[in-house]
């Protein structure tokens, strides 16, 4: 009886392009679908923030913003968010593999990684010719954000941004290195860790693999950084969620969007946020 060998990581990187093995052919696709899953749910390509970039506040709308009620400038970024997230949780629904996780995990993956996403995309849309970010509809630098109550994380948030922009990320490589960042094996709770290690080992290959061909190898060491930064800015935006939703209960409550509070906080019993 022929012993059946499963290819190994190994047998991936030691192909040849004349003769693919399956490994190398399963890295391929995967490549493919996380790069198509990116720019299907991208929410703004890149030609499209950058077409805005020179679209900023004027100083009186800047004004009106920082006369807002830090309820309603809460309620405005948490919406925001929230818009911003429905397109992560299509793109981890679109990456080949993710749908074959239980529900349990499915959920997990996108509580803990959603955000991080999120700020790893919105570095897309940040001017670091005048430090501003898109923001409903043009560029405007912290002071928009004044009347949140939270600059420190205003600041921190814009810091990351700027920082992964010096990295000048292709598309392909934000769209490999956030479906790194959703597919981590190490979250907590997680039920069927060996399979989530499995798809993100594969999703590692093709990361790797792309930064070799593209000869940014140094790159990887410099985004796993990031990705303590990302761990951070997230308990930063925990913490400042409870410390507003302990003076406005009633705001985050009634006004804030329910995937918003099923994701950050926990006092609410999981709905499917998988639809
Ligand atoms: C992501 C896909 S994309 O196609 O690239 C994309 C899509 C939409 C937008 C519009 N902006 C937007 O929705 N949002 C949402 C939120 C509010 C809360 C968190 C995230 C946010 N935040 C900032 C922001 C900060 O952006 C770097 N930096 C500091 N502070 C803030 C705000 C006080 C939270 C700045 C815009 C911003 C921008 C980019």
């Amino acid at each position: 009886m022929k012993e059946i060998r499963l290819p190994s990581v190994v047998d991936f990187y030691i192909s040849s392009p004349e003769q693919p093995n399956t490994m190398e052919l399963e890295i391929n696709k995967l490549t493919a679908n996380i790069f198509k899953s990116h720019r299907e749910t991208c929410q703004f390509r890149v030609e499209e923030l950058q077409a805005l970039q020179w679209k900023q506040f004027t100083r009186e709308e800047v004004m009106v913003y920082q006369c807002k009620s830090i309820e309603e400038m809460w309620e405005r970024c948490a919406c925001r968010l929230t818009d911003a997230i429905q397109y992560v949780v299509e793109f981890a629904k679109r990456i080949d593999g993710f749908m074959e996780f239980c529900q349990n995990d499915q959920i997990v993956l996108l509580k803990a990684g959603s955000l991080e996403v999120v700020l790893v995309r919105m570095s897309r849309a940040f001017n670091q010719e005048n430090n501003t970010v898109f923001f409903e509809g043009k560029y405007a630098g912290t002071e928009i954000f004044k009347s949140l109550g939270c600059m420190d994380l205003v600041t921190s948030m814009f810091d990351f941004a700027k920082s992964l922009c010096t990295l000048h990320l292709s598309e392909e490589e934000v769209a490999l290195f956030t479906a790194l960042v959703l597919i981590n094996s190490e979250r907590q709770w997680l039920q069927e860790k060996a399979k989530v290690e499995r798809l993100h080992t594969h999703v590692d290959m093709a990361f790797k693999r792309i930064l070799l061909r593209n000869r940014r190898d140094g790159l990887l060491s410099k985004l796993f950084q990031k990705m303590a930064v990302l761990k951070l800015l997230c308990a930063q935006h925990i913490e400042k969620l409870r410390a507003f939703r302990q003076l406005y209960p009633l705001i985050v409550h009634s006004l804030f969007p329910p995937l918003y509070k099923e994701l950050f906080t926990c006092d609410t019993d999981l709905q499917t946020v998988i639809e």
